[in-house]
């Protein structure tokens, strides 16, 4: 079995960290507009080079700085696409830019492995490179099980996709694919031929259908032209869509894109609802729909469970004195130092304004006042950083391990606490005296 990332031959893995974009343009207008671009639509920073010789420099002084290049295809001082060489051989995928577009500029920048060609035409195709340079960023944490018996075909496809970033697992048929869903759950798109020993494409599409849904998995399958119906079967068999080889690439490339773009969008979809706009913690209603299950099992089973309700004190200072846009970022950076503090297992959530509340499994009293005390030391020796501006703010907590009546008087007992830290003069924890 295949069932290791594969990593692209020519690409340095050190590359991979990098988080900028190297753009290597002479006309400084299309570089800044690019550079705006970037930042906008995909969050990242680029480094401009207005010649090969520049880019030279900035790729020799900083090796590991990107992760993507944008190339024009005529520089000053090259029009062989030389910049295009150079940026391989640095392991970053290149996207090319021309002024003119031909059959023969096709061909070699097809021969020449590049991400994408587009004209420099207009802001539009402007803001398809900066889409596209923002795919390459996500594509570093997107999965893709490509899953062929012909080892040939499967590494053409692998380095396809390498091409483009995205972390690619192999199978020789359809069993092996399984084998690898059930190990490596954070699959997103499985590309499967159709005709494979064991099992075939259709058997394994059927199969994973059983457990992953097509909002949470996209599956394309591929097969040799000849049988019309074999689209249909495979797509009525719950592939989202289907290839037939021998393909363009541009074509491949625009059905994986919109694939994956789509299970991203549901996945957001699905977060935005039970997630907190601002600090992306889980919402209030989510945080009780889990929290119901998570204090039933405790019950069920006498485990131990925690809750805690916790509060930025004098917060309505903070929003008179620098302003909404100062108390949102606090509230942001207090919510990633409390997300930053518990552990995967535990629950926590926004509960409302300055208001926060975790459950914690399967804690003691002692390890309890522990991670309360570090997540209240934490954010007291932390400076938010806001314009010129380094704040400081405490945060109050209250907690309870007592298994009430109902999650939600656990909650008001943890929220009583709170209460009397407060009254006690803040920036400190009470937990609930008769759990001492
Ligand atoms: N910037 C910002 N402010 C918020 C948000 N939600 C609630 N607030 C503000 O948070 C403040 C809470 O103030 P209070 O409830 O008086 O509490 P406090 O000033 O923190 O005082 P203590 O809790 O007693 O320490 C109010 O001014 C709300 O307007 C938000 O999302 N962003």
């Amino acid at each position: 079995m295949n069932a290791t990332t594969s990593t692209p031959a020519t690409q340095d893995p050190e590359s991979v960290a990098g988080d900028r974009v190297l753009l290597i343009d002479d006309s400084q207008a299309i570089s800044r507009l690019l550079r705006a671009r970037c930042q906008d639509l995909a969050g990242v920073e680029s480094e401009i080079a207005g010649s090969l010789a520049e880019a030279r420099a900035l790729l020799a002084a900083e090796p590991t700085r990107f992760f993507v290049a944008v190339v024009d295809l005529n520089l000053p001082d090259s029009c062989e696409g030389e910049a295009i060489d150079l940026a391989h051989a640095h392991g970053l995928p290149v996207i090319v830019l021309t002024a003119h577009y031909d059959e023969a500029i096709r061909e070699r920048m097809l021969a020449k492995e590049v991400v994408d060609y587009l004209l420099k035409s207009s802001l539009h195709e402007i803001d398809h490179v900066a889409t596209l340079v923002r795919r390459i960023h996500r594509n570093r944490s997107v999965k893709v099980l490509v899953v062929d018996d012909s080892r040939s075909f499967r590494a053409y496809l692998v380095k396809l996709l390498e091409l483009h970033r995205l972390q690619v697992l192999q199978a020789e048929n359809g069993r092996e694919a399984l084998e690898i869903m059930k190990t490596d759950p954070g699959v997103d798109l499985v590309i499967t031929d159709y005709n494979m020993p064991e099992m075939d494409g259709l058997a394994l599409i059927g199969a994973l259908r059983q457990r992953h849904p097509r909002s949470e998995l996209a599956i394309i399958g591929l097969s040799e032209q000849g049988s019309q119906a074999l689209s249909a079967r495979l797509l009525k068999n719950g592939a989202n869509d289907f290839i037939t080889k021998p393909f363009l690439v541009e074509e491949f490339y625009c059905r994986v894109i919109q694939n994956i773009e789509q299970i991203e969008l549901v996945r957001a979809i699905r977060d935005s609802s039970v997630r907190d706009y601002l600090t992306k913690l889980y919402n209030r209603r989510y945080f009780f729909e889990t929290g119901e299950t998570l204090y039933a099992a405790a019950r069920r089973r006498q485990l131990a469970l925690a809750a805690v309700m916790l509060d930025i004190d004098h917060f309505k200072r903070v929003n008179d004195t620098h302003g909404h846009l100062a108390g949102d970022r606090v509230i942001k950076q207090v919510a990633s130092i409390l997300a930053d503090g518990v552990r995967q297992a535990d629950l926590l959530g926004r509960y409302g304004g300055e208001e926060f509340c975790i459950l914690l499994t399967g804690i003691d009293q002692t390890h309890l006042a522990m991670i309360l005390e570090r997540l209240r030391s934490a954010i007291e020796a932390t400076r938010i950083e806001h314009d010129d501006l380094a704040l400081s703010v405490t945060i109050s907590l209250g907690a309870t391990l007592e298994l009430t009546d109902s999650l939600q008087a656990m909650i008001d007992r943890a929220d009583a606490c709170l209460y009397r830290a407060k009254q006690g003069g803040r920036n400190r924890f009470v937990i609930d005296e008769a759990a001492e």
